[in-house]
């Protein structure tokens, strides 16, 4: 009886996932997003819902990961970052903080496993933030994800952990300010004598030492990926909570009303349906202008 069952839970899996495979198809007529975020929220208010015990809600959203990170994959969207742990969230209890980092050090040796959805895939795993905050372990456990997934090349996971959009902000204009100072140091010693760039009247060869928009982006936490095409944000929240500022500029925000945990094919379905719809309806503007 028992091998019945488990026979026909197997087919029904199978059957289900070449449905997905259909819509994929009919789907990639049109656009795909090249990257899309998530902001996972509602992991607590989900274990509150359901009467779990603490931190369970948070184990089940790293299951909600592993689902939306395979429709992305499958789809063909080739970066997919997530907001994992903030800046903020370190001033949470400091036992909420452990046993979220217990977690991501747990669910960074999940990842690197032969059979995991990383490698299956060819994904490359990218630590996005001050990783300078995090606890040995942890920062030492992402420096060995990413080093040990450097050569997967099919698409890109960007996981932002003591991540704040302010904080990368500012980062990178500081690491900018910094090369151009050494840059200018460099130039008056060896005699160029350049001089304290008058703001006022700079000439044009002041101007080339003058910080670009491309200085500050190659400094950027998110350097590695394009901005993205969709963030999504469950839980009905439509705030980005200093996630992606910078990057967001032209993004498509959708935010689904379940909270992380219960995020499935048909929110990501949806995601991409109206994803389309608004990149058709600003293609037909352009055509007409
Ligand atoms: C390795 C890896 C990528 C692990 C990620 C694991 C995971 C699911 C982390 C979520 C962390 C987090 C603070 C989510 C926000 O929900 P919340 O706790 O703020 O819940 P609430 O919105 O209900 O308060």
């Amino acid at each position: 009886m028992e091998r019945i069952r488990e026979r026909v839970i197997q087919i029904y899996g199978n059957l289900v996932s070449l449905l997905q495979k259909c819509i994929f198809c009919i789907l990639s007529v049109g656009p795909i997003p090249n990257h899309i975020a998530f902001i996972m929220d509602g992991n607590r208010r989900f274990t509150k819902k359901c009467k779990l015990m603490e931190g369970a809600g948070h184990k089940v959203g790293f299951s909600a990961l592993m689902s939306m990170l395979k429709y992305c994959y499958e789809f063909g969207v080739r970066y997919v970052t997530v907001y994992a742990f903030s800046i903020e969230n370190f001033k949470r209890s400091p036992e909420e903080v452990q046993s979220l980092m217990d977690l991501m050090l747990k669910k960074i040796e999940e990842i690197l496993k032969k059979q995991s959805i990383v490698n299956r895939y060819g994904v490359r795993v990218i630590f996005s933030g001050n990783l300078k905050l995090l606890s040995e372990p942890v920062r030492l456990a992402a420096e060995r994800a990413m080093l040990a997934t450097a050569k997967n090349s099919k698409a890109v996971l960007s996981i932002c952990v003591a991540y704040t959009s302010t904080n990368e902000i500012m980062h990178a204009v500081q690491e900018s300010c910094e090369e151009k100072w050494d840059e200018i140091t460099l130039l008056n010693s060896s005699g160029a004598g350049y001089g304290l760039i008058n703001l006022g009247g700079y000439e044009q060869d002041e101007m080339d030492h003058l910080i670009k928009l491309t200085d500050i982006e190659k400094h950027m936490y998110m350097a590695a990926a394009p901005d993205p095409d969709i963030i999504i944000r469950t839980s009905g929240e439509t705030r980005l909570s200093n996630f992606l500022l910078w990057q967001s500029a032209n993004c498509y925000l959708y935010s689904p009303s379940v909270l992380w945990p219960e995020i499935g094919f048909r929110q990501f379905l949806w995601a991409i349906l109206n994803f389309q719809q608004i990149h058709f309806y600003l293609d037909k503007l352009k055509k007409q202008s």
